[in-house]
């Protein structure tokens, strides 16, 4: 599907979807729970869906009951993984956390367990997953590296070293797990990690469902075994990874508040508010922050720690006077898709004005773009940008394969409209 949006000022009152990086923590602990869990307030995406599949074919008991909030999605989870029959085949389809996460988890479930994906992820790297299985005898067999990926055998107590700088979901994956095996582990990042918000994410989410695990410093964890996961209630909290549009949007149109958010929220993409304060910005609030239109200056914005907002603040940085340079970027190549090279072919396409670095970008200021037909390249956070930046195009933007945003956000375009954003549809499924 593409749509073709005539440039408009979108304004007014949206909620953020909630977490999907909370969202896939908090179903994957409850699922390693002995005992019934509630994980309420999800908003299901493709990600979310790929995740629950994979728990349900691994043994636990996931079912849709009712939310306590109105088109949210809420599941009834019977922890405790088991061993099947025979050898499962499984999707993980687009999602890298999918993937990530649960690779140990399917080692710890003792099953056999054969991982294939959809678009890019069939290529997204896993190496740091293959060092350390090597190293430590772990069998799995993979073609040329790339899914199907099949990982059998066992995971022992001990030491884990792996690079920190390819993607911190591998921290991620193996704390859910190595706290469940019969001794105590360490794990280490052996280069600075990146992303290190989303491992502090993790450990957060853990301490929540009853799992205690040492943090000296970013990238060194000493984990405890024979740790249980304790069962209970869990109300996943708003986005701020997709919040950053909307408030995005409102420093470059007319004033827009996005509500359902938690402030001082684990999720290091919350820093979007104060990125925005620093190019002159103005967002106000805690849990319902507005931003308003303001003149934007450039600035150098390091995104170690937030790599998702890449695609939306090079819109910003597009639209602000003087230069930006976004650096320390390079894992954000291997994302849904190169997101350096596709924002700046893009942008550059309607008039943007955007250097690549190996490891960055440089954007001059060009205050607006003028329209016409960009390409979403199969990934929703840059479909999603190219919508924000529509409202500066002084000619309709035809967004090619607008539909990726269900990755993450189904109701993107709906959300879009409803705060007066004008679209046509072409060739809907
Ligand atoms: O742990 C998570 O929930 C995520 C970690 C980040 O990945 P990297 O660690 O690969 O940067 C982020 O880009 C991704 O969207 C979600
Ligand atoms: C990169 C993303 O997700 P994942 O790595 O889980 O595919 C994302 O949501 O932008």
């Amino acid at each position: 599907m593409n749509v073709i949006i005539t440039p408009h000022t979108l304004q007014g009152t949206v909620e953020a979807p909630s977490s999907k990086s909370i969202g896939h923590r908090d179903l994957i602990c409850a699922a390693l729970a002995e005992g019934e869990s509630l994980v309420d307030n999800i908003s299901l995406s493709q990600d979310i869906e790929a995740t629950c599949d994979i728990l349900r074919a691994l043994g636990a008991d996931i079912t849709p009951v009712m939310s306590s909030h109105p088109g949210r999605a809420a599941y009834r989870v019977r922890g405790g993984l088991k061993k099947q029959d025979g050898p499962i085949a499984v999707s993980a389809n687009e999602s890298g956390s999918t993937l990530r996460f649960l690779i140990p988890v399917a080692i710890f479930s003792g099953n056999e367990v054969t991982f294939s994906g959809q678009g890019r992820l069939a290529k997204r790297p896993l190496t740091p997953y293959y060092e350390l299985f090597d190293e430590k005898g772990v069998a799995y067999e993979t073609t040329e590296g790339a899914l199907p990926l099949t990982v059998s055998g066992t995971l022992q107590p001990g030491t884990y070293s792996l690079a920190g700088d390819v993607s911190s979901q591998f921290f991620t994956g193996l704390l859910m797990t190595l706290p469940l095996l019969d001794g105590d582990s360490v794990l280490r990042s052996t280069t600075p990690l990146e992303s290190a918000s989303y491992v502090d994410m993790t450990l957060d989410c853990l301490r929540q469902h009853g799992i205690v695990i040492e943090k000296e410093q970013d990238g060194f964890y000493r984990i405890p075994g024979n740790q249980h996961y304790r069962p209970g209630t869990y109300v996943v909290e708003g986005d701020y990874s997709q919040a950053a549009f909307w408030l995005s949007a409102g420093s470059l149109g007319r004033a827009i508040c996005c509500t359902g958010l938690r402030s001082q929220s684990s999720q290091g993409d919350e820093v979007i508010v104060s990125l925005i304060r620093d190019m002159g910005g103005q967002v106000e609030g805690k849990t319902e922050l507005t931003s308003s239109p303001s003149e934007l200056a450039g600035r150098v914005i390091d995104v170690e720690d937030c790599p998702d907002l890449v695609p939306v603040l090079t819109v910003l940085a597009s639209c602000a006077k003087g230069i930006t340079r976004i650096i320390h970027a390079g894992r954000v190549r291997l994302k849904e898709c190169d997101r350096l090279h596709a924002m700046a072919t893009e942008l550059n396409k309607i008039g943007g004005d955007i250097e690549e670095e190996a490891e960055g970008l440089i954007i001059h200021g060009v205050g607006g773009f003028t329209g016409g037909t960009v390409s979403g390249w199969n990934d929703h956070r840059i479909a999603m940008a190219l919508a924000v930046a529509s409202q500066r195009c002084s000619q309709p933007l035809r967004i090619e394969g607008a539909e990726c945003v269900r990755k993450s956000y189904p109701e993107f375009w709906q959300d879009f409209q409803a705060l007066g954003g004008m679209i046509q549809k072409e060739g809907e499924e």
